[in-house]
């Protein structure tokens, strides 16, 4: 039989044995609260009644300041798109190992595992493609999946849509044109994730994919029924119950510094299950790499960067300790100064990513 799995459990074993204890730090295995995102359905918004319009941008501006993560119904998005792209992706990720890691396909965006972890606790148990949207429709990046172009260049436009249909509201709610993020988001940058977990028999304890708020404007999910998303509400992991007319949206760095702390990118991961694989599928809101993210509002609490700064930080600081810093190294002096001050184990602490989640 053809294994199709990377070689995940190998690499795993590798940092196991190799890490001492002080690196390896447990997950909890207390059962996780599960939370009703909130659920927000986007029919009214093109309703003709311009208070149900306001209502729905008003849900929305407080799901995105309270939670940094909702779900949307009715987002234009049909199941019979969901299902075809779906049922491309588990094909080409059910194809060899070889052939996903060496055939080009997608852009050659094949990634598995984490290659820069050097313990267990900076390892994903999950392989993915990263496909920028200027590929999406470039016959060169399929090969023998010829199928899987046509539903990518439907579900890559629908999505597209709806993130740029959301980032307008998100910036009309803070007093700007919708058009501000509109502009200068871009299809070089802005990418289609798809993402599988294979089931992970040997630990609990693995990440499927580590916690991280993600690097872009807003993050928009398409998840399968097996759940195992969880994030950082009131400093506590929640586990989001899988609805399957629903997409999640999540705020991206790049909006939390822009409006000011006003909406959240918020700490997330993904938990591996022991019997089932999940699939799920992200498209990220990109700006093109020369666009200036300055705060909306004064007094900034970040400094001024362009998107190519934010994006060489975070890898440099993932290569080099194996994990992402983010939006707390963009703090302006004064404010690294007041968050130290708060915080009774300060100077270490400011750097790592769970106490960055939601302030
Ligand atoms: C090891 C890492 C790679 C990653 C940043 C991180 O520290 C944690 C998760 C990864 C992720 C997932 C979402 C996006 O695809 C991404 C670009 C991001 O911002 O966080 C990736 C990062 C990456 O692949 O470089
Ligand atoms: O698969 C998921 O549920 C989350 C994926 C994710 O967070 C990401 O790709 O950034
Ligand atoms: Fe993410």
């Amino acid at each position: 039989m053809v294994n199709s799995n990377p070689p995940l459990l190998n690499h795993f074993g590798a940092l196991s044995s190799n890490s001492n204890t002080q690196c390896y730090e447990p997950q909890s295995r207390v059962i996780m609260e599960e939370c009703q995102l909130p659920l927000i359905d986007l029919h009214g918004l093109s309703s003709r009644d311009k208070m149900a319009r306001k209502a729905c941008a008003s849900a929305i501006y407080r799901a995105a300041s309270e939670w940094g993560f909702f779900q949307v119904v009715n987002h234009g998005i049909s199941p019979q798109l969901v299902d075809k792209m779906r049922s491309e992706q588990v094909k080409l990720f059910q194809a060899p190992f070889e052939t996903k890691a060496t055939c080009g396909v997608l852009n050659n965006s094949y990634r598995w595992g984490t290659p820069t972890a050097t313990c267990p606790k900076q390892f994903s148990w999950s392989e993915a493609f990263h496909v920028p949207l200027t590929k999406v429709s470039d016959e060169a990046c399929y090969g023998e999946f010829v199928s899987l172009r046509e539903a990518m260049i439907e579900f890559a436009a629908a999505m597209s849509k709806l993130a740029r249909l959301l980032a307008g509201i998100l910036t009309e709610n803070l007093g700007h044109g919708k058009e501000v993020i509109d502009n200068i988001c871009d299809e070089s940058t802005c990418f289609l994730r798809l993402n599988h977990y294979p089931a992970c028999p040997i630990s609990p304890e693995i990440f499927g994919l580590v916690p991280h708020t993600d690097s872009d404007f807003l993050t928009i999910l398409c998840q399968d029924q097996v759940g195992g998303l969880q994030l950082m509400k009131d400093s506590k992991w929640v586990t989001v119950k899988p609805n399957q007319d629903a997409l999640i949206v999540n705020i991206g760095d790049l909006f939390q510094a822009w409006s000011n702390d006003v909406y959240k990118s918020v700490e997330h991961k993904v938990v591996t299950n022991a019997k089932m694989e999940r699939y799920s599928i992200a498209y990220f809101l990109c700006p093109s790499y020369d666009s200036s993210i300055g705060s909306y509002s004064e007094p900034s609490i970040y400094k001024k960067f362009t998107f190519r700064e934010y994006r060489d930080q975070v890898q440099e600081d993932v290569r080099k300790t194996g994990y992402k810093v983010g939006l707390p190294r963009f703090l302006l002096k004064t404010e690294e100064f007041k968050r130290r001050n708060k915080d009774s184990n300060s100077n270490t602490r400011v750097y790592i990513p769970s106490i960055t989640a939601s302030t």
